[in-house]
């Protein structure tokens, strides 16, 4: 079991609800994330996926309920410092600078873990200093190789496609040094050839570099492919959990899709997964 979980869960999310108004986003909503598993939330149109992971990574306030992260409550952490914690994420809609290089994204990422500002960076050159700066452009060259970025590392981010701007928001969380990484919608609009690019990363991800992953996804072939849990939410609920064929075959699962009109989408979806 690692440092800091609890029970083996990295991540627990217990009884977390959530209210817009009148909207209840989430409800009583509990479920954990194994160490070293990939972790996804599925679930139609507005069933409460993005307000899971705003609450989990502390961008949204629950009303009721507590997330617990490497066996700590985190209620009341800001954003930043949960980041700073291990828990880095990737948005829906791409957040990187897009003006600045690939390189430089990527070096904005291990800045969540600067215990000193970038002025002091700047004059601060002790010996630690300087060992952690080499140890960090090591780390850096890592994830460049390893998300076969290398060719494009001096280009600005506004000149790549779309796929390769997904993979560059990747390493900027892997510069974190996660604990644990929250993938929000890691395939969308992506063609296949960049959809089993990434499935291949998010598995090596796991495998080479030891982080648990939660991720929310709409491409039910890959959720069943990767994932080794499924938490499936509708109406801001959790309808089921357990394994990826479980979920699959459960028949609230098919009825919340039924009910939102996805179903023949996610039929053909679960198909050309190795979940069918
Ligand atoms: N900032 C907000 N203000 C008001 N209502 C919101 C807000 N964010 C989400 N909601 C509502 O909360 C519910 C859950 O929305 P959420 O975006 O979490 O669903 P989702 O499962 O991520 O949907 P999608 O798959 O379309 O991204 C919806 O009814 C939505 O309209």
């Amino acid at each position: 079991m690692g440092q800091g979980t609890t029970e083996g869960n990295v991540l627990s999310v217990e009884g977390v609800s959530l209210s817009f108004g009148g909207v209840h986003a989430l409800r009583d909503v509990s479920f954990s994330v194994k160490e070293g598993s990939i972790t996804s939330v599925i679930g139609p149109n507005g069933a409460g996926k993005t307000s899971l992971f705003n609450s989990i990574s502390g961008f949204y306030k629950p009303s009721a309920g507590e997330v617990r992260f490497l066996g700590e409550s985190v209620n009341g952490v800001p954003a930043p410092e949960r980041a700073r914690r291990g828990m880095a994420r990737t948005f829906q809609n791409i957040a990187l600078f897009k003006g600045m290089t690939v390189l430089d994204n990527i070096k904005l990422g291990r800045h969540a873990h600067l215990k000193t500002n970038a002025l002091d960076a700047l004059f601060y050159m002790g010996r630690a200093r300087r060992e952690e700066m080499e140890l960090r452009a090591e780390i850096e060259e890592r994830i460049i190789d390893f998300l076969e970025i290398d060719h494009i590392r001096k280009q600005s981010v506004a000149a790549l496609s779309y796929g390769l701007q997904k993979r560059v928001e990747l390493a900027r969380a892997l510069a974190m040094q996660p604990k644990i990484l929250l993938l929000d919608e890691p395939v969308a609009g992506m063609n296949r050839e960049e959809t089993e690019d990434m499935a291949r990363f998010i598995l090596d991800v796991r495998e080479e570099w030891g982080v648990t992953v939660l991720m929310v996804e709409h491409d039910m072939g890959l959720v069943m492919d990767l994932s080794d849990h499924v938490v499936c939410l509708n109406f801001g609920q959790m309808i089921t959990q357990g394994l990826p064929k479980e979920v699959q075959a459960h028949p609230d699962v098919i009825s919340a899709y039924l009910g939102s009109g996805d179903v023949a989408a996610l039929r053909r979806q679960f198909k050309e997964g190795k979940g069918a």
